[in-house]
């Protein structure tokens, strides 16, 4: 369990983390976005132990980490923005300082620095020395290195940034099957990742706490939530779909043709639209109901604040 108090976090004058109050607990993975400078990395830095808050209190299983730092850090894994350093070491010999520095020994050590390997897919650049290998792979590297002593919270700075879509996916798939008992932390800027990995999405800028609720909580805020989109083939009158029960508006997008029919709140439209289709022999290509698009929120929220 986290738990977070009045964080906050100045550099001089400059307030870089405002009053940060939240707690996480075991099977949460938590989507942590904002846009660039809103705070995201300095909170994660925070939360590690790697820089102390200006004000403000971190429990970490009932720990202060301002008392307990080494002992809270033994149970984090982190992955900082950027890549790994010591880019001279190969990749067997990075996870190797890291699995020591981590005060593992022996066959103990040799195991964990294989199971990463394994499950992260390093074999093909083990011997490799980190400086040489692609930024996928460094992030890669990376990865590992937080996972080798099994901690109990994973804190993640942009994990798939510099991967490609495959990596991408194995990545998200990973952090699913590490999270089921573990408190799982990742920022990132792809909306995208926030409903394909994480069940809470907290959303900061400029140093502020602007929304802390499920993705879906997030997808409902979307004027596109439950609307329906279609697209003609061809050409033809539409006039009566604005005059449906339960639609509020219409919208047609003019570069794509698309036309998007808004429910009045609360309403399923869906049905009245495929009807009224069907009636007037509209020659629909596409038809689909929007899940909530994820951007506009994004940038509604984060440009209310700016
Ligand atoms: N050591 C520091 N000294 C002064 N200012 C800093 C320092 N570290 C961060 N900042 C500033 O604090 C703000 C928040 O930075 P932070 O790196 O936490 O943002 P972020 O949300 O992680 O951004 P990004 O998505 O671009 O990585 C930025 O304006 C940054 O310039």
């Amino acid at each position: 369990m986290i738990s977070v108090k009045n964080l906050s976090k100045s550099f001089g004058h400059f307030s870089a983390v405002e009053d940060l109050n939240f707690d996480v607990k075991p099977g949460d993975i938590v989507g942590f976005l904002g846009p660039n400078g809103a705070g995201k990395s300095t909170t994660m830095k925070m939360l590690t132990g790697f820089l102390q808050p200006t004000h403000g209190s971190i429990e970490i299983f009932d720990m202060s980490i301002a008392q307990h730092t080494k002992d809270i850090q033994e149970r984090i894994g982190y992955l900082p923005e950027g890549a790994p350093a010591y880019g001279d070491m190969t990749t067997y010999q990075f996870l190797k300082f890291i699995a020591e520095v981590r005060g593992f020994r022996g066959k103990d050590k040799e195991q964990r620095i294989r199971n990463v390997i394994e499950k992260i897919e390093l074999q093909d650049v083990v011997n490799r020395p980190i400086e040489n290998l692609s930024k996928g792979f460094k992030r890669r590297v990376g990865l590992a290195q937080a996972l080798i002593h099994d901690p109990d919270i994973l804190i993640l700075d942009e994990p798939t940034d510099g991967l490609d879509p495959n990596q991408k996916h194995q990545v998200r798939e990973l952090i699913t099957q590490l999270a089921q008992d573990k408190i799982v932390i990742i920022s990132t800027h792809i909306l995208e990742e926030v409903t394909a990995v994480c069940n809470r999405v907290m959303i900061i800028a400029k140093g502020k706490l602007l929304f802390d609720d499920t993705p879906l909580r997030l997808q409902q805020r979307s004027r596109y939530y439950q609307a329906v989109t279609i697209h003609l083939s061809y050409l033809a009158d539409i006039s009566g779909l604005a005059e449906l029960e339960g639609v509020a508006e219409m919208e047609v997008e003019q570069k794509t043709g698309h036309v998007t029919l808004f429910p009045e709140p609360g309403q399923h439209i869906l049905h009245e639209v495929t009807a009224h289709v069907q009636r007037a022999k509209l020659p629909v290509d596409t038809l689909f109901i929007e899940q909530g698009r994820l951007d506009q929120v994004f940038r509604d929220l984060t440009t209310e604040v700016a």
